[in-house]
């Protein structure tokens, strides 16, 4: 697979600016953002697993010929979480590599259901991420929220345990925020979901379904309309519906845009096909995200980087891109205006400098 890592065709070396800037993030998976040093040391544990023990072998394991192909992978890698102590520390790790890029605050997409179902006991599985939450807090500065996805794939059994353990006062962890559904949109309509994220909604988390990744601009007005998404994950496919745009726009509802996990997927076939322009000109407010970045051979700096050359933003636009992410986070006021303030402060130092 060919590296994304650094995009050559970015207009100016805007890295160094993007490097220092202070971001948030907010579509990143939990396991897909294992790094390819933890999926090897994880797989070394479990030597029946078809995932390389080699992180140089990972490359071309995490090269995917479609969707589907990419979540087989993306089940290979979460059948390597087996105990509390590899939950710990994967989430230990993924907090390290989001404060390397200056990520002051992320919401971290996880799947209870595909490790509870897997036997990791739900209570350990809590304790285990949530110890890693308030380490990484205190040791990098990194605040990290949690959003419990469903596998839609795995049907309305994984519905119900996931809404269990988001809304059971006795195991809902303290850092969760946010409601989800992940998984194949092909074959899986959003609607049956909508009891579910009643539920979630009713207990105080945010709706914020994937949809309109590998499916049409219907599935966006689905999660809209019976999931009430506060966000969408992905809706690359919004720019083929100019109501649903205008629609985004008017109610600031943000897509949680991931251009190379998009190309990676093949949900678009080349970033210069991807609809991130259409949807800034239509006036919706749109964050910069990785996804599943060790998989997709990116990260969220490099992320920013194709968002400068996509969008041709110079500084200043890259801190505004930053600022929507803070903006329509979940995070409370005083610590947006904190990190918003970073972000202008460090801003306007790089420009003056
Ligand atoms: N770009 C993405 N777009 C969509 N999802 C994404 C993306 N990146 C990561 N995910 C994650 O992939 C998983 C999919 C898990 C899944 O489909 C499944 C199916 C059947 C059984 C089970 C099981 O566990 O028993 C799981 C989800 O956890 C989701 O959070
Ligand atoms: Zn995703």
């Amino acid at each position: 697979m060919t590296q994304h890592l650094v995009d050559p065709r970015a207009p100016r070396d805007l890295t160094a600016f993007i490097a220092e800037l202070p971001k948030a993030e907010l579509h990143v998976h939990h396991v897909g953002s294992a790094s390819p040093r933890i999926v090897s040391e994880l797989a070394a544990r479990h030597p029946d697993s078809k995932v390389p023990t080699d992180p140089a072998a990972l490359v071309d394991y995490f090269t995917f010929t479609d969707f589907a192909h990419f979540i087989e992978v993306y089940l290979s890698v979460v059948d390597l979480i087996r105990t509390p102590e590899d939950v710990r520390l994967l989430t230990y790790e993924v907090a390290r590599d989001l404060a390397r890029q200056q990520v002051r605050y992320a919401e971290l997409t996880i799947t209870p259901f595909s490790s509870t179902r897997r036997g990791i006991d739900e209570r350990a599985f809590m304790d285990a991420i949530e110890d890693a939450r308030k380490a990484a807090e205190s040791e990098f500065g990194t605040v990290l929220r949690w959003c419990f996805d469903i596998p839609g794939e795995a049907g309305l059994e994984a519905a119900e345990e996931t809404t269990r353990l988001a809304t059971d006062d006795r195991l809902r962890p303290e850092g969760l925020v946010s409601f989800g559904l992940g998984g194949p949109e092909v074959g899986v309509p959003r609607p049956q979901f909508k009891p579910y994220f009643d539920r979630a909604i009713a207990a105080g988390l945010h709706s914020v379904p994937h949809a309109g990744e590998t499916t049409g601009p219907e599935t966006v007005w689905d999660a809209l309309t019976h999931l009430r998404a506060e966000r969408i994950g992905h809706g690359t496919s919004s720019a083929q519906d100019p109501k649903l745009l205008a629609h985004l726009a008017e109610h600031r509802i943000a897509l949680e845009v991931c251009p190379t996990s998009n190309i990676a997927t093949r949900a678009v076939r080349t970033l210069d096909e991807h609809p991130i322009k259409e949807f800034v000109e239509a006036g919706v407010v749109v964050t910069i995200n990785s996804d599943d970045p060790p998989m997709f051979g990116t990260d969220l700096d490099n992320e920013y980087a194709v968002a400068a050359r996509l969008l041709g933003l110079d500084e200043r636009g890259l801190a505004e891109l930053a600022k929507n992410a803070v903006e329509v986070s979940f995070l409370d006021a005083a610590g947006k205006a904190r990190i918003k303030g970073e972000i202008d402060t460090y801003t306007a130092g790089w420009l003056d400098r």
